[in-house]
């Protein structure tokens, strides 16, 4: 052999050698990735999420282990539905993993990521999520809200027997979406948008209509946001669409802005105590020393708990009276819990609450089959790190499979039973619904993100389920047997039925308490 061809031969085994070395190490190979299904090049994994990406997710949990990896076009992510790795993301490796994507929908619909939710990790976040907690959330200003709250759950019953009365089939969505829409309503805006108090139809279709297409647009798993190509196309225009809803929101915020600016003007000033988000917001100071917070920042924040409030605490509550209404033995001993506790000469209030261990077994239940959100809201990656040896490079997108965590066979006996027993506390103590030491269920999340609303979240869902089950008896609309309600649900940032439950209501107290 010449020495050319010994040279030759040399440069093409080295050459061969870097370039294997350099593709193990973007693959699994020598950076040791997590497991997870083979990928196309381009598409990678894109094409094995189907209709319910909860589900394609937590099967592929099932084949491969508990932490699994995924190409998502340009994008890295891990997916996982198993306690232990959900412990170490959201608690020991806090820091790298409470960051959120950029992504179309919450630079167009979240104030580019100017908000609390969709923001990304950093002083921006920090600075908004602080305003909720000492200024929106706290316990002082929820409590100065309980008289509506009151008046909400007393405006429910009274819709309902309405209905009753004139031998109606009560859509639960509606109703119980009403119920969460205006008590946000009325402590954010100071305004209620259904009802005898109502802020007027036109205003209260307009709001509903922009909040349920933003809601559409927030969950949609859009393919702009992993396949860069896709948003040059934009086949289905789902960014321009973003565009117009960001657009009416914008001007919906802004006018909701101005009435407040122009009521405190007119020397409208309300009492600490009567104050309103809006009112407390544009009670704050600026960044940098200026006098007020900037408008941008304020309608950021009102989107936030508009989007988080109303639409999580109403579709846990329809699937909470999916579950009982579906299983009339459970039905019967909340309504005995309720007629030993509160008895049957007044209706329910916020302070009976805590002594009904058995509907808070019902709501962790709820929680357990039917997250409201499936995946949290995604988090992501600040830097490269390890989990359980495997590599997990920077910017990697997390999919906290809550819904699958719920029905995990290895955590969970008889995943598909709804069973509130099996929350019961063996020293009889109080039933803990917002969290739990073994991240068995995370409605709420935990870590640096978890829902700073979680107590009034809480407390929504509680006062209205308690409400419906202590004020009526309930049964499926004629013709449909107990077992046969659907439990089907649609895909999105929160994962509500498919279908509005209808059912039947019969009174059960006496007339004057409705
Ligand atoms: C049943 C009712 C509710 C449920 C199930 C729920 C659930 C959640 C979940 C799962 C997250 C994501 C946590 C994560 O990504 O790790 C979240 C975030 C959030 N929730 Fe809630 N929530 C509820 C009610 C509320 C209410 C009433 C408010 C405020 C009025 C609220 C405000 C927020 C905010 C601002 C965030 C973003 C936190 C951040 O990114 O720092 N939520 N919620």
């Amino acid at each position: 052999m010449s020495t050319f061809s010994l040279f030759y031969i040399i440069l093409c085994t080295y050459a061969l050698l870097v370039f294997v070395l350099a593709w193990l190490k973007t693959r699994r190979g020598y950076t040791k990735l997590p497991p997870g299904p083979p990928n196309w090049p381009i598409f990678g994994n894109l094409f094995q999420l189907g209709q319910f990406p909860h589900r394609d997710l937590a099967n592929l949990c099932r084949k491969y282990g508990p932490l699994v990896y995924l190409r998502l076009g340009s994008v890295d992510a891990i997916t996982t539905d198993d306690p232990n790795i959900i412990r170490e993301i959201l608690l020991q490796q806090d820091n790298v993993f409470a960051s959120r994507p950029w992504t179309l929908a919450a630079f167009h619909l979240a104030y580019g990521c100017g908000d609390v939710a969709l923001a990304p990790l950093g002083p921006k976040w920090k600075r908004m999520r602080r305003i909720c907690m000492e200024h929106l959330l706290t316990t002082r200003r929820l409590d100065s809200f309980v008289r509506h709250r009151t008046y909400e759950a007393q405006y429910l019953v009274k819709n309902i027997w309405d209905s009753a009365q004139k031998g109606e089939i009560v859509n639960l969505r509606q109703v119980l979406g009403a119920f969460s829409m205006n008590n946000v309503t009325r402590m954010l805006l100071g305004k209620q948008y259904f009802g005898v108090k109502s802020s007027g139809p036109e205003e209260a279709h307009e709001f509903m209509e922009i909040t349920h297409e933003l809601f559409r647009l927030l969950g949609l798993i859009y393919l702009g946001d992993y396949l860069p190509i896709w948003r040059w196309i934009d086949p289905y225009g789902c960014e321009k669409k973003m565009k117009e809803v960001e657009k009416r929101v914008d001007d919906f915020h802004m006018k909701i802005i101005e009435e407040h600016k122009i009521k405190n003007k007119n020397g409208g000033q309300k009492d600490e105590g009567e104050m309103d988000f809006v009112d407390v917001l544009l009670s704050l100071p600026g960044e940098n020393g200026r006098e007020h917070m900037d408008d941008v920042e304020i309608k950021a924040l009102m989107q936030d708990m508009i989007a988080a409030a109303t639409d999580t605490s109403a579709v846990t509550n329809e699937w909470a009276m999916v579950e009982v209404i579906k299983h009339p033995r459970v039905l019967k001993k909340v309504q005995e819990e309720l007629d030993r506790v509160v008895g049957k000469e007044r209706m329910v209030m916020e302070s009976d609450l805590v002594h009904l261990n058995y509907l808070r077994c019902v709501v962790r239940e709820t929680f357990r089959m039917h997250p409201a959100g499936p995946f949290l809201i995604p988090h992501e990656s600040t830097r490269a790190t390890t989990i359980n040896g495997y590599y997990i490079p920077e910017k990697t997108r997390v999919f906290i499979n809550t819904h699958g965590l719920g029905r995990n066979p290895k955590i969970w006996d008889n995943v598909e039973e709804f069973k509130p027993e099996r929350h019961l506390t063996l020293d009889g103590s109080r039933v803990e619904i917002s969290h739990g030491a073994d991240f068995k269920i995370l409605p709420f999340s935990a870590g640096k993100r978890k829902c700073p609303g979680a107590p009034l979240g809480v407390t929504l869902v509680l006062l209205a389920l308690a409400r419906l089950f202590h004020a009526f008896d309930w049964s499926p609309p004629p013709g449909l047997r107990h077992q046969d309600i659907d439990t089907v649900e649609v895909y999105g940032m929160t994962m509500p039925k498919a279908q509005p439950l209808m059912a039947i209501a019969r009174p059960r107290l006496a007339t004057h308490l409705y």
